[in-house]
């Protein structure tokens, strides 16, 4: 099976407690319903960052100014095999908005923990809450 490179961002902001922006997957998608981290797959010839900013233009109306490298991991689903690339996004020129119709939401940790998220995404979210509190 191909693996499809993906490049997903994280982006991060602190109100009363520590929130990440996540989005729900549309119908007819892959994992549709499930709440993701903003990405997309990585064109060929485009870098992991270029791809990373693309998809935020193209699916929250934002440019990423800062982000930096958070953790790798190659997940296999019964239909299709995908290495994620996933970056912390510290900063963002202008204010997300599901430009593709979706829902998107600022959650903290205890609200990401509730949500249905793609599986190969678990240990990720336990990672992030390690390193930004469960708070
Ligand atoms: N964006 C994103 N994709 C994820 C996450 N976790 C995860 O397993 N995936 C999987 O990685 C793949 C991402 O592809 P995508 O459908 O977002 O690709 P895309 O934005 O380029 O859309 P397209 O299919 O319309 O070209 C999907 O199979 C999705 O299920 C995540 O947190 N964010
Ligand atoms: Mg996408």
């Amino acid at each position: 099976m191909k693996t499809i490179e993906i490049a997903v961002g994280i982006a991060i902001r602190e109100t009363d407690s520590m929130e990440v922006l996540v989005a729900q997957r549309l119908q007819g998608s892959h994992l549709a319903g499930s709440w993701e981290f903003p990405g997309g797959k990585i064109d060929s010839g485009e870098s992991p960052e270029s791809a990373l900013v693309r998809e935020f233009s193209e699916e929250l109306a934002v440019k990423p100014t800062h982000f930096e490298m958070f953790t790798q991991i190659d997940h296999r689903y019964p239909e299709r095999e995908v290495s994620l690339s996933f970056y912390l996004v510290t900063q963002l020129d202008g204010e997300p908005v599901g430009a593709e119709g979706q829902r998107i939401a600022w959650v903290n940790m205890a609200e990401l923990a509730e949500l249905d998220v793609p599986a190969a995404n678990q240990p990720i979210i336990e990672k992030l809450q390690a390193y930004l509190g469960r708070d």
